[in-house]
């Protein structure tokens, strides 16, 4: 059998903690705060005003141990914290694979939404807890929190098919997802 790393990954279970929302064995974890978020709401002078003030914590990823390499699938779990800035739901940076590959996301508890775009269609999938969502190859994808509670997403993602973030703010996501007046999620056109 090729070997990829050195140790090679062995076969391994991967717990899941429900109530802590983290794997064990952990892997490399992440935080992003409103201050990693530059350029990316609508209004970004509300968004550097609350980088500037508490400097929320905005989500967090914390993976397993696969590496991101080819050929593995790694897996990691999202939390996104509820908020909005200016009226547009709290989010992650949205990235596309430089390497296009597909990858699923499954819903775990809260409520979500993904946001695909491909550079001329916007795709926007509704995630309850259960809800498995499909990213085909080639779709920019963006998760955000439409609701009032943490929501948690498992990804389980090609390793080797790498993170674009500028790709983002070359091209935009298509549409904006903004709490609506009855608190549910309306998706506005990006630069309107
Ligand atoms: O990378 P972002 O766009 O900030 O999204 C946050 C994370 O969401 C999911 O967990 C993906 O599988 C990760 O690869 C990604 O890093
Ligand atoms: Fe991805």
């Amino acid at each position: 059998m090729p070997e990829f790393h050195t140790p090679p990954i062995m076969p391994m279970a991967i717990r899941f903690d429900h109530e802590q929302l983290t794997l064990a064995p952990a892997g490399p974890t992440l935080t992003r705060r409103m201050s990693d978020l530059e350029g990316l709401f609508r209004d970004e002078a509300a968004r550097a005003a609350a980088a500037a003030g508490e400097n929320p914590v905005v989500y967090t990823v914390t993976s397993s141990p696969v590496p991101e390499a080819n050929r593995e699938l790694p897996q990691s779990i999202t939390t996104i914290m509820p908020g909005t800035t200016s009226g547009e739901f709290w989010m992650t940076k949205g990235h596309q694979h430089p390497d296009h590959q597909g990858e699923i996301y499954l819903a775990i508890t809260g409520r979500g939404g993904i946001l695909m775009f491909d550079g001329e269609q916007t795709s926007w999938l509704e995630m309850l807890p259960g809800t498995i969502g499909y990213i085909p190859p080639g779709w920019a994808h963006r998760s955000v929190n439409t609701g009032t509670e943490p929501y948690a997403f498992l990804a389980v993602y090609p390793g080797g098919a790498g993170h674009d973030y500028d790709w983002v703010v070359e091209h935009g996501m298509g549409k904006r997802a903004f709490r609506g007046p009855d608190g549910s999620a309306l998706l506005r056109p990006f630069a309107e």
